[in-house]
């Protein structure tokens, strides 16, 4: 079911310094922040060969990401984003097998539909699924 990985997303309370680690000290290409209120935060794209990150600070009071951000003030290691080719049908198959979705599928920082899994069902981790 699950394609290439799209992204690894790593939660931290000051964006800009972060941004700054992977840009001044890791010579990655870093975007601009962008806010995105229906999800919750401010991200910043670093653009890897391979895959991207993605840098997330909370945004607004009800973000997804603060009580992760609680637990670890120092950021760590938030979600992975696999890619399929009809995330409706993997949504459906996922839940008929009993795993938990979380919320609907919403259009992602990427501009295509995404949807999350819980980390509970997932050995630990946090999943996103984008349709490719
Ligand atoms: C940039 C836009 C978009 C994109 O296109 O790429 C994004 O990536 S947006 C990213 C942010 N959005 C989301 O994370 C949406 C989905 N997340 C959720 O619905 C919630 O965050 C959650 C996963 C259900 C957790 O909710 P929360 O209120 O934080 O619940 P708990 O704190 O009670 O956690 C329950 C349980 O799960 C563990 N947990 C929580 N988050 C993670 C995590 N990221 N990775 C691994 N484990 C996680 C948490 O520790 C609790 O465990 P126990 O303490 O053992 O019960
Ligand atoms: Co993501």
């Amino acid at each position: 079911m699950i394609g290439r990985l799209n992204h690894v997303a790593i939660a931290t309370a000051d964006l800009e310094k972060s941004a700054a680690v992977y840009r001044d000290l890791l010579g990655a290409k870093v975007s601009a922040p962008h806010a995105l209120p229906e999800h919750g935060v401010t991200v910043v794209f670093v653009e890897l060969p391979n895959t991207k990150i993605e840098l997330l600070q909370p945004l607004g009071d009800k973000s997804p990401i603060a009580a992760y951000l609680e637990k670890s003030p120092s950021g760590g290691m938030h979600h992975v984003c696999y890619e399929v080719d009809d995330i409706a049908a993997a949504r459906d198959k996922l839940a008929a097998a009993g795993a938990r979705v979380l919320g609907d599928i919403k259009i992602g920082a990427h501009g295509k539909p995404v949807v999350f899994l819980h980390p509970k069902d997932f050995v630990g981790t946090l999943v996103e699924l984008e349709q490719a």
